[in-house]
Parts: structure tokens; sequence; C-alpha cells
């Protein structure tokens, strides 16, 4: 059989700084194996808890959901009585579990309760729902202004707690006047401190940067009379890509810089000198980043690979100098362009984990716990939902090959799809996973309900989550609870036609099986869609900025003609024209022969006069305001537009 060796990261590390906690007792490998292999047995056998703090079993027979997050023991104050309200995934019950008993358990355990801990690891009684970490090595310390900051937090959160469970029992009862409408309530980051808080979506401004202008200039030099135009032409502005930076996992930065532009293309000079180009900007996100136009449903760019790098928005051309426009008919051009200004634009960017498996599962039932045992990451675990508020990442490798990334997800609550709680915050991470492995805790009152309710979250965030194929594994087995209700849990799933595994996340029995289901539904999947795999490989990524200058750089001959018969306005509308307006340069007088030399030559002219332009109205171009004249005085003009302008608006 294929030895399962691991090798992990967690993105959690970056959204919350973690220092060892030396109080904390530290996860020992070879003690954990010792006890593993001790109690390996191919049966599960259920076993009493000797833990006396562990919550008494939920009344009304529902899954254990909550509605609100629980303290964290790291920011408890043990002098403070409360309790903290929860509220099952069905609507009918309600309990209240005193979380006194739970918090001061869990802060004030001292040193010969965890020696105690050990004996009983080593004879074999292992404290399986202790409310405490088994893995206390990745505890999270706050610094000191943090801590204050949730403190402060915590304590009027808990006040309003004592209220909360009152109002809580109401709604139980069916009097739910004072509560919350919470379909209408944007929960997403109320209540949330920021550092719990996933930067997965952010919204930049990128500019790519204007080019310079081009420059009139003659040569002057001894014994070469009449020297010609040497202007040169301006430099090209600095281009804007994205790239994807692999030691980022999250959208954080963005919060802090939300403008990116490129440098500005330096002018042209005299002697034929071009200007320099503007200085690019590369904007760097981490894999599994997806780019939107702000306000546009459609997929700009999908950034999966490390080292991808995209072009976003080409820097506006250089504008020529006045040796470009040297022709035979004009020997001495006194002409030059200004710099095409750069594209701007709003993107959204949100970040979806690129990992192959997602185990989902409501609260508590035992996911961290699960990845903590398939791969080396090690997620905060403790007896209470919402543990997890960002999702971690571990790496299980069966051998040298055949490896898979598998993401741990927070807790999904009923009403998750449409906002409530965390879970759907993240349930997009799951999007991208081609396999799900579905925990569900086998020692809730009923693991049938709570798993219905995880799936049709699922189902009514996306129905393709749904078709993803799934592993379901029915946790705690070691639990008397989940021991005697597993048969009546299979035959339910049976009959309709899944096949659920069973295992104890804890005692690491079980797990190995339902991970190398889950390994082999995700080669299935990945052989099926080879093909389309193929199309995600890194290739040329410049067609946003292709489309872009398309759309930008169209034909000047592509314009509509409004007309406003109130005030006699008319207004020609057109990409082309528009830049074509912005690139003349109207201090040199041969700009404005040839502005109206192509008004003329593109059909403007013709368009106006056969729509019925009269003497003396307003025509705007490019933000340029002239005025109509029937009869051209001017032989040398080959538009009838003149006098009022050029002027801007
Ligand atoms: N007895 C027993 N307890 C388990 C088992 N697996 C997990 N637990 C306990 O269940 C509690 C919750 O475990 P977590 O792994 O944090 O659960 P989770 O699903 O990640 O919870 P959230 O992150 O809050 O959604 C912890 O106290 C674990 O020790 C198991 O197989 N048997
Ligand atoms: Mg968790």
């Amino acid at each position: 059989m294929a030895s399962m060796s691991v090798t992990c990261f967690s993105p959690q590390a970056l959204a919350r700084p973690r220092t060892q906690n030396p109080k904390r007792k530290k996860y020992s490998p070879e003690k954990h194996s010792r006890i593993a292999n001790g109690n390996r047995s191919s049966n599960f056998k259920p076993q009493k808890s000797k833990n006396k703090s562990v919550p008494p079993p939920l009344a009304g027979g529902e899954a254990t959901t909550y509605t609100s997050l629980p303290p964290r023991e790291d920011f408890t104050v043990p002098s403070l009585s409360f309790a903290a309200a929860e509220i099952k995934l069905s609507h009918s019950s309600v309990a209240q579990i005193n979380s006194d008993s739970k918090v001061n358990r869990l802060s004030s355990k001292g040193e010969e309760e965890e020696e105690e801990e050990d004996d009983d690891e080593i004879n074999g009684n292992f404290p399986v729902d202790s409310g405490k970490s088994e893995y206390d090595g990745d505890e999270c310390v706050y610094s000191s202004e943090e801590k204050n900051v949730f403190n402060e937090k915590s304590l009027n959160d808990r006040n309003s707690n004592c209220n909360e469970a009152q109002e809580i029992e109401e709604f139980a009862n069916g009097e739910t006047s004072n509560l919350p409408d919470f379909e209408n309530i944007d929960l997403k980051e109320k209540g949330v401190p920021a550092v719990m808080r996933c930067f997965d979506r952010a919204k930049i401004y990128v500019r790519a940067g204007d080019g310079g202008n081009g420059v009139v200039a003659f040569r002057r030099e001894k014994f070469v009379p009449m020297g010609g135009p040497s202007g040169g032409d301006g430099g090209r502005g600095g281009h804007v890509y994205v790239e994807v930076d692999g030691s980022m996992n999250s959208l954080l930065p963005f919060r802090n810089k939300v403008h990116f532009r490129g440098g500005r293309g330096s002018h042209g000079m005299g002697m034929m000198q071009d200007g320099a180009r503007g200085e690019d900007v590369v904007v760097k996100v981490p894999p599994g980043t997806v780019v939107m136009e702000a306000g546009k449903e459609e997929v700009l760019l999908e950034l999966l690979h490390p080292g991808q790098r995209a072009l976003l928005l080409r820097g506006g051309r250089g504008g020529r100098g006045n040796a470009a426009f040297k022709c035979g008919s004009n020997k001495v051009p006194k002409i030059a362009e200004n710099g095409e200004e750069g594209v701007e634009m709003w993107l959204e960017l949100e970040l979806k984990l690129v990992a192959d498996v997602g185990i989902v599962g409501a609260p508590n039932a035992g996911k961290s716990t699960f990845l903590s045992v398939i791969s080396a990451a090690q997620p905060t675990i403790a007896n209470y939902p919402f543990t997890t508020l960002l999702p971690n990442l571990g790496v299980v490798s069966f051998d040298y090959d055949s490896t898979l990334v598998v993401a741990d997800l927070p807790g999904l609550l009923e009403g998750a799809h449409s906002g409530f709680g965390l879970g759907h915050e993240f349930l997009r991470h799951t999007e991208r996973c081609s396999a799900l492995v579905h925990i569900v805790d086998g020692s809730s009152q009923q693991p049938e309900f709570e798993y219905d309710a995880v799936r049709l979250e699922l189902e009514m965030f996306n129905p393709e989550l749904a078709e993803k194929p799934f592993v379901v594994a029915y946790n705690k087995m070691d639990l008397p609870d989940a021991y005697e209700n597993w048969l009546s849990f299979k035959e339910k799933l049976q009959a309709r036609g899944i096949v659920p595994f069973c295992m104890s996340a804890v005692k690491r029995e079980g797990t190995y099986e339902v991970i190398s289901a889950a390994y082999e539904l995700l080669r299935k999947y990945k052989e099926s869609n080879q093909e389309f795999e193929g199309l995600t490989e890194p290739g040329n990524l410049d067609h946003v900025a292709d489309m872009v200058q398309k759309r930008r750089r169209a034909p000047i001959t592509d314009f509509e003609i409004l007309y406003d018969s109130g005030s006699n306005f008319w207004q020609i509308v057109g990409t082309g024209l528009d830049r074509f307006v912005q690139m003349t340069n109207w201090s040199y007088g041969d700009s404005v022969r040839r502005f109206q030399h192509v008004l003329a030559a593109c059909g403007v002219d013709k368009a106006l006069k056969k729509k019925g332009v009269k003497e003396g109205d307003t025509v705007y171009v490019g933000g340029m305001a002239m005025v109509w004249n029937d009869s051209s005085t001017d032989s040398s003009s080959p538009s009838n537009m003149k006098s009022k302008w050029p002027q801007l608006m």
C-alpha cells in the first residue's frame, strides 16, 4: 500500500499572526503515533469520554450550528460569565450551553491537568472530546493592541449575548419580532474583527501611462543649410501587467494600495531624439485570482500558475514629432502630435483557492481535525463552531507523483448561500475543487439532517457544486452516539445510492480510506477533463490588452451623429475621432489644417450636410466645439467647420 508522506502550507499564517504559546503543550508526533497505533483496530469501539466538561447532548434532536461567534479562548476574561446562544439548523428548538464552564476550562486548565491527560493518553484513554485542541502547535497569539481591541469587542458581544439568549428563546417559540431579519442583513463583515476577515476580494484602479508628446524641431547645424525637420517622437507610456506571485495567498495587500499607474513616456526632443518609455507597472496577485472589469460579470482573466504574467493595458502611444510628418508636399511640417492618453479601468479581483479537494460540512464536524491527520497542516482545532475562520490548505502526497491539495473550509450554516454565517464567503473556493469530502458530525442528534442541510446549501449557492463528485465521511465514530447512529445513517444514504465512509479523525482511523476515495474521484475527474485542463496551461495572456486596444483604436470612420433640436447642437461620437482630437496639438498651425482635412476625408462633413446641418449650428467633436459655415470662404480650408474652434469645452 502506498504510504502517505506530507507537506503543508497554510494561507491563514499570513492573515493571522501566530506565535508559539509557551504555556501550551506541544504536539508530539511520536506520542501521537504511539497512541494511534495502540488504539488501531478494525472495529470502532466507542468510549465514553472521561472529560466531565463535554457539553451535554443538545435537546430537540437537531444538528449543532450556531448563529454567533463564540468567544475565542485566547481572548477570554475569566471573571466574566455569560451564555453563548446557539441556534440549530432546524427551526424548532434552541439549546443554550453555559459557556462559563467551557471558557474556564479552556483558559485555566493547569499544568497538572495536562500531565493527567498525558497519562490518560498513554493508558489508551484518549480524551477525544475534551474541548481543547490536541494539536496546539498552531495556536494563534495576537499582539497586545489586537487583544485589547478584541477584548473590548468580546466584552460588548458577551454583554449583548445575555439579551440575545432571551431573544433566541423567543425565536424558538415562534416569537421572532425582536430578532433581526437575517435574510436582509449583510452579515458579511459586521461583527467580525479585521484580523478575521478574509481578503479574497479587492477592487483596484489601473491606468496605463500616457505617451510622451512629439516635438517640432529643425536641424540647425553649421554647413548643413536647411537641415530639415528633426523633432523626435514621444516615448510610449508604461504598460500595466498582472503577475501571479506564488508567495502571496490573499488579496490583503490591495487594502493598502488600490491605484496602479504606468509611468508617462518622455517627450521627444530635437536632433531626432525619441522620448524614453514610461515605466511599466506590475500588479502582483496570488495564484487563483480571477480578474473582472468592475461592474461587469465577464471574467477577463483567471490566473492560476505562479509566474504567469498577463498584459492588461498597453501604454499610450507616443505622439509623433515633425520629422514623421515630412513628405513630398510638405518638407517643412510644423506639426507634432500629443501623446496618447493611457487607458484606465477599475478591476475586481477575486481569489478562489486552487485546491483539488474541498472539505465541507457543518461547524464542529471535525473538518480541521481531518485535514491535520491527512496532511502536515496544523489548523486550529477546538470544540466550538467557527474555529476555522479562513480556509486552510494542506498537501497530501500518496507517493512520489500523486499529491493533492486539500482545503479545509469554515463550517456551513443553513442560509450560508445567502450570506449567513461565514460559509458563503468561502463557498466560492469550492468551485475550483474537483472533488469534495463532506464530513458529517456523527455525534450530532440527527446526522442525516445535518448532511441534507449542507448539501442543500451547496446546491443553492451553485448547482454545479452539487454536481461535483463527493465522498461522505461520517466522523467521530469513537463516540457512543455516533457509533449507535452509524448504521441507520449508512442505510439511509445507501438507499439514495451513496456509500458513506465512517471514521474517527481524532483516532486517525478510517481517514486513509476517505482521502484515498477522494483521490480516486479526483483522478477520474482529471481523466475525463483532460482536454479542458490543457486550456488552462499558461499561454499568451495579452488578450485583455488586445481587446481594450481594439475598442479604443476603432477606425476614425466609425462615428455616429447625434442632434439636439432644442439647442441646435450636433455631436459626433466615435472613439477613433475622440482619440484623434486628443492627440492633436492645437498649438501648431498645421495641426488645425490637418484636423479639418481628416474631418472632411472621413466623411463627417458629408454626413452632417446630409442630416441637415445649418449655418451657425454648433458641432461637438471629441470635446471640441466648432461652428458650421455653409460656404467656406477660405479656399485653403477643406472643411466647413471653422471660426470658434479650436476651443475646449
Ligand atoms: N470524539 C471525537 N472528536 C472529534 C473527532 N474529530 C474531531 N473531533 C473534535 O471535534 C471538535 C471540532 O473539531 P474541528 O476539527 O475543529 O471541527 P471543524 O469542523 O473544523 O469546526 P469548524 O472549524 O468550527 O467548522 C474538536 O474538539 C475535535 O477534537 C473525532 O473523530 N472524534
Ligand atoms: Mg475547522
